[in-house]
């Protein structure tokens, strides 16, 4: 009882706090505070494609910008998101006296994201999984951060600022309510929080709003005809550019309009981008059943292990430098190199062609005889010629480049990297995982549900690169088959 008292004053003093700031939003549009999963936003009554549901004034973000600190983010050059989490905490330290109170009270402490989970709980629930790694590298960057960035601001006397609400505590937390609720809005503010907006619920491929931004001008020419995606990632602060004249501009409005109609008493979801589960638990703490979005890396790293534990030293070195000097790379993300295997188990073809070169020596030998005639050549080129250097019985054409490179011994290559990729989950199976995830709670044990979630996708995919790699092996034996029968 105490509990839906409190939430119903806090939604109140929000909604109280939005008309101080000439926010308009539709009747229809029902704010659900749940103890349990937090808000989420309902309709009331149908909600037609074209609606306008709200309109948001972007000075009533929360951004480096219109933060009561803004002189002191821009005199220490901190842009970003490093200098919106300084606006964040500003922001929340003044309390009451803050003119964003009657939003920031109604945000949580900090979001669920890995980010904040201890070093323990990462290394215990995201083991081999595609996050582990970079939730370890994510905390220490942004513990050397704050240390170069904050620490020395909040030391620095001039500003008196109260030193316990600018720690590393408060700093994650920041950094975790950024990560799972800031958009990027425009030229001038950059990135940052839009209340309102920030309390739509995901679904992947399913949304029913989309946010777009008016000039000040309110002139209907003005209009930006984009979505404002979630910013979420430091290096790639905006998924879309804006190419409007209102790009700096400081007033204005954002609208909410409806793109997919929602039945009263739906919830109405936004989209916070295409992604797999691994993104939507680093960035936003939850992943969801059946993500099609879902993916599996294989490290080029491991790959060149499982190579020398078999080849020389040498053997490796050259195969990948004939790789590399025909301009094959892997995808790169901070400081490593890999493959990805897509939900249905297909892996890239750069894996694929670097197997093949690997494992047939007689293509190593023609491949490196030409190579330098090969190294401006364009995709479709090179393809064609690895084509005619394999020679096959048949005349083959682009589209079966694939399934040529899919020999016996680059199925089973597939099949053992599988198997090495998913050693590093552990010693338990997936059928275990699976039946623990049976038996979790998602509301007691969120931490580990998502993360068996995350773990659960994961080596699905791989159960279907070997099963991809099997079907092949198999297709290929029958192709043999059948020749040889013709040959009789
Ligand atoms: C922008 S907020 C959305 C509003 C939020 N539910 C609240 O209580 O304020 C994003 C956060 O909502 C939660 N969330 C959003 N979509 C979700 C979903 N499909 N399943 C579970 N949690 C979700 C996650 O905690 C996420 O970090």
């Amino acid at each position: 009882v105490h509990d839906s008292f409190r939430s119903r004053r806090r939604l109140r003093a929000f909604k109280r706090w939005m008309k101080s700031q000439g926010f308009v939003y539709s009747d229809a549009l029902e704010f659900v505070d749940s103890i349990d999963s937090g808000i989420s936003v309902r309709a009331l009554c149908d909600l037609k494609e074209g609606d306008l549901v709200a309109t948001i004034p972007k000075s009533s973000c929360l951004t480096i910008r219109t933060s009561g600190i803004s002189s002191v983010i821009e005199d220490a050059g901190l842009g970003g998101f490093l200098g919106l989490a300084m606006a964040l905490m500003y922001e929340r330290s003044l309390g009451a006296a803050s003119p964003w109170e009657g939003y920031l009270q109604l945000l949580p402490e900090r979001e669920c994201v890995p980010l904040v989970w201890s070093l323990e709980e990462v290394d215990t629930l995201l083991v081999g999984t595609e996050l582990h790694k970079i939730i370890i590298e994510d905390k220490k960057f942004l513990y050397e951060d704050w240390k170069e960035y904050i620490e020395p601001l909040i030391q620095s006397r001039p500003l008196e600022i109260d030193p316990n609400s600018f720690g590393i505590e408060q700093y994650f937390s920041a950094k975790s309510l950024i990560a799972s609720r800031s958009f990027q809005i425009d030229g001038y503010h950059g990135s940052g929080m839009v209340p309102l907006a920030d309390l739509f619920n995901h679904k992947t491929g399913a949304e029913n709003v989309h946010f777009t931004l008016t000039s000040s001008s309110s002139d209907s020419d003005d209009d930006i005809d984009t979505d404002i995606f979630y910013a979420f990632d430091d290096e790639k602060p905006s998924v879309k550019n804006f190419t409007n004249t209102s790009v700096g501009d400081p007033i204005g409005t954002l609208e909410m309009v409806v793109v997919k109609e929602v039945e009263a008493g739906g919830e109405v979801f936004n989209t916070y981008g295409s992604m797999g589960n691994a993104a939507l638990l680093h960035r936003y703490g939850f992943t969801e059943l059946e993500n099609p979005y879902n993916i599996v890396n294989i490290d080029l790293y491991l790959v060149l292990s499982w190579f020398s534990s078999s080849y020389s030293n040498r053997y490796v070195r050259t195969r990948l430098g004939l790789w590399r000097k025909l301009n094959y790379s892997g995808c790169s993300s901070q400081n490593s190199e890999y493959f990805e295997v897509s939900s249905d188990g297909e892996p890239q073809m750069e894996l694929l062609i670097l197997l093949y070169i690997f494992l047939s020596e007689n293509i190593y030998q023609k491949l490196d005889s030409v190579v330098d005639s090969l190294i401006e050549a364009n995709e479709d080129d090179k393809m064609i010629k690895l084509l005619e250097l394999i020679k096959t019985d048949c005349e083959h054409k682009l589209e079966d480049f694939r399934e040529v490179l899919l020999t016996d011994n680059v199925c089973q290559a597939l099949i053992s990297l599988a198997d090495v990729r998913e050693s590093l989950y552990g010693l338990t199976s997936l059928q275990e995982d699976i039946s623990r995830l049976l038996n979790c709670c998602e509301l007691m044990e969120s931490k580990l549900y998502h993360s068996l979630v995350l773990r659960v996708g994961e080596r699905k995919i791989l159960a279907k690169l070997r099963a991809y790699a099997r079907n092949h092996f198999r297709a290929v034996k029958r192709r043999r088959v059948r020749k040889s029968a013709r040959r009789c």
